[in-house]
């Protein structure tokens, strides 16, 4: 099999839209207060998707790659007086009821998101770029992901403001670019068989980072933590 059918086997198995808590979310089965946690502790994860482009681009030794690399950080960040990804999920945040002022404030943010962010951020600071970039190919799954979630949170979460879903709708296509910008040059890179089980190594690192991220929100609906809507 290639290299990315074996990708694709990999996260049909470990990707995290088989996580329970993204099942009872597609069912419309969150409560408000499981949802808000989700969306505040995602935007921790969020905030340093640009910080992980940012190791990235720096291990990228020519002009070109790094002029389109470069792109993924003008996405989330926006572009001086443009808005980007974060500010679509602070708004993301207020169309569930969660004060923007709250989330950049990363209070609330459960010990284990934290662990799991910093061991993505650290991963793309500390591996050489095969992996880094490898690591990014989740993305490949993250699309679809999202358009099913549109469709459950208009069908089963009518409260959430409509104009809180722009950030998975914008996102969509800006994933698939990336996801196929990223797996091109993983497959020019990935020369050995060795590289191609490194590639998978990093792949799979990821989703356990996705994963733990839903574990840990889905441990402290279960113990009934508070979300702190205001
Ligand atoms: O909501 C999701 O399920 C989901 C998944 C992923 C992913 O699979 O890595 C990303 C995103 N969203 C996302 O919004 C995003 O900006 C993003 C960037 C990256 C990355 O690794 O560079 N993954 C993801």
């Amino acid at each position: 099999m290639n290299l990315e059918g074996r990708l694709r086997g990999l996260a049909a198995e470990r990707y995290h839209h088989r996580h329970p808590f993204n099942l009872r979310m597609h069912e419309g089965l969150l409560s408000q207060e499981e949802l808000r946690r989700w969306v505040l502790n995602r935007f921790h994860y969020q905030r340093h998707i640009p910080v992980k482009d940012a190791f990235i681009l720096a291990k990228l030794g020519d002009r070109e790659l790094r002029q389109n690399w470069i792109r993924r950080i003008h996405d989330h960040d926006g572009r001086p007086g443009e808005d980007g990804g974060i500010e679509r999920w602070l708004r993301l945040g207020e169309a569930v009821g969660l004060d923007r002022t709250l989330l950049l404030s990363g209070e609330g943010v459960l010990p284990a998101v934290r662990f799991a962010v910093d061991g993505y951020v650290n991963f793309c600071r500390d591996r050489p770029r095969l992996e880094a970039v490898a690591s990014s190919l989740t993305e490949l799954f993250a699309p679809d992901l999202m358009a099913t979630r549109i469709d459950a949170w208009e069908l089963h979460y009518p409260w959430v403001e409509p104009e809180g879903l722009r950030y998975f709708q914008v996102r969509v296509s800006q994933g698939r670019q990336d996801a196929a910008e990223a797996l091109a040059l993983v497959q020019e890179w990935a020369r050995t068989p060795e590289d191609e089980e490194r590639v998978l190594a990093a792949f799979t690192f990821k989703c356990d980072v996705l994963w733990s991220l839903l574990d840990a929100v889905e441990h402290a609906a279960r113990v009934g933590e508070a979300v702190d809507a205001r």
